[in-house]
């Protein structure tokens, strides 16, 4: 078999395990819900969380998440190129170093809920240390410039999309019980925007941001590298071939992970514009793969809010972040955790015997 029919076929086999979250173990959660002693709905979107999870595990009250990881998808972007980005290219192999070596902004988050950090170099332009690296090959070095032509082949699309799910599979294996997504890649906040424009039909100025801090003229130039991408290649409804002609190594491999984690019955917590740009993806090939699903946080990019609504997610921390690499997924980690455990620990009217509104007891 061709390193691409596997590709495609453990692509079309995942898609195919995603099934809807259990609704038996949602409408358990709800029944449960009702009985905690709280006023109803006080809990808030803690309460909508806990059914998701619910749904997401299979099962009433759900298990603890005691084995977190974030796993960081690194690639490059031959848009850079077109001058979309102020960081030179070379701070996105830097950062892998920097990633494991624990000294980046996810790392320290990371530590403070006890999340493992991984890298997966997806597409890095430079040749990386393999060190404790995911993936023991690169799916690629750097897409192509999407301003002149399609990012990545459809082959190449796949592979990363394959090597996402082997990613989540590995991860799941290893015992991680909520996935987190991370991202590093300088210009990637083009591409995101450009994704975000195909699968909603947003205009290319509603979705482009500053990314990484640019300035009038960079953000202009951005705008316009995805309005002229998205004009000279009109998407079709074939979601590969979307992925493939806008989108990056990492897109692929985020998209990838929420598929897997999604056909194997794990929560994905989403970070920004990049986490949300792969979700897109996911969603087009799998629509129930949104239920497994969490949106860490709101980031600042104007796209990252359109692919929210478009995903139907309620981003649970919202705290003008727009740092990526995990960042926010890994602030709301807790959040996700603390849904759970109120669930599944907090007494009932009955078992503490509080009597309900209507003085029943
Ligand atoms: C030092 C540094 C650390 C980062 N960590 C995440 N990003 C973030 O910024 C980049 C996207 O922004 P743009 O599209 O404007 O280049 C990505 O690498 C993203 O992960 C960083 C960027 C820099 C410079
Ligand atoms: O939304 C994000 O994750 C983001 C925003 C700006 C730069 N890098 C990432």
């Amino acid at each position: 078999m061709s390193a691409s029919s596997a590709d495609s076929g453990l692509l079309r086999r995942t898609v195919a395990a995603v099934v809807p979250p259990d609704p038996a173990a949602i409408s358990d959660a709800r029944l449960r819900q009702a009985q905690l002693t709280k006023p109803p709905g006080a809990l808030g979107v803690l309460e909508d969380a806990s059914l998701a999870l619910c749904g997401i595990q299979g099962t009433c009250p759900p298990r603890p998440l005691v084995r977190p990881v974030v796993a960081v998808f690194a690639g490059d972007h031959g848009v850079h190129a077109q001058g979309v980005s102020p960081w030179p290219q070379e701070v996105t192999a830097a950062m892998v170093a920097n990633f494991r070596a624990g000294g980046a902004a996810v790392n320290v988050l990371a530590r403070q809920v006890g999340a493992d950090v991984l890298v997966v170099d997806m597409g890095v332009a430079a040749d990386l240390d393999p060190g404790t690296d995911l993936l023991d090959r690169k799916i690629g070095r750097g897409t192509a410039d999407l301003a002149t032509g399609p990012a990545m082949t459809r082959a190449e699309a796949e592979r990363g999309l394959a090597a996402g799910i082997e990613v989540a599979h590995l991860l799941v294996d290893r015992g991680h019980d909520v996935l987190l997504t991370g991202d590093m890649g300088i210009g990637n906040t083009t591409p995101s925007a450009a994704l975000v424009a195909a699968f909603t039909g947003a205009d290319a100025a509603a979705v482009t941001g500053r990314g990484t801090g640019v300035d009038d003229a960079t953000h202009e130039r951005k705008v316009d590298v995805v309005r002229r991408a998205l004009r000279a290649r009109p998407v079709g409804d074939d979601p590969v071939e979307t992925l493939a002609s806008l989108g990056g190594f990492e897109h692929a491999g985020l998209a990838g992970l929420v598929l897997g984690g999604a056909a194997r019955g794990v929560p994905v917590i989403l970070d920004g514009v990049i986490a949300g740009a792969a979700a897109l993806v996911a969603q087009a090939l799998a629509p129930d793969a949104v239920g497994y699903c969490f949106a860490g946080h709101r980031s600042v990019e104007p796209g990252h809010t359109v692919a929210l609504e478009r995903l139907g997610l309620r981003p649970l921390v919202d705290l003008d972040l727009r740092l990526g690499e995990g960042t926010g997924a890994v602030l709301a980690l807790p959040i996700v955790q603390a849904a759970g455990a109120t669930l599944r620990e907090m007494a009932t009217f009955d078992s503490a015997g509080v009597a309900r509104k209507d003085g029943r007891r």
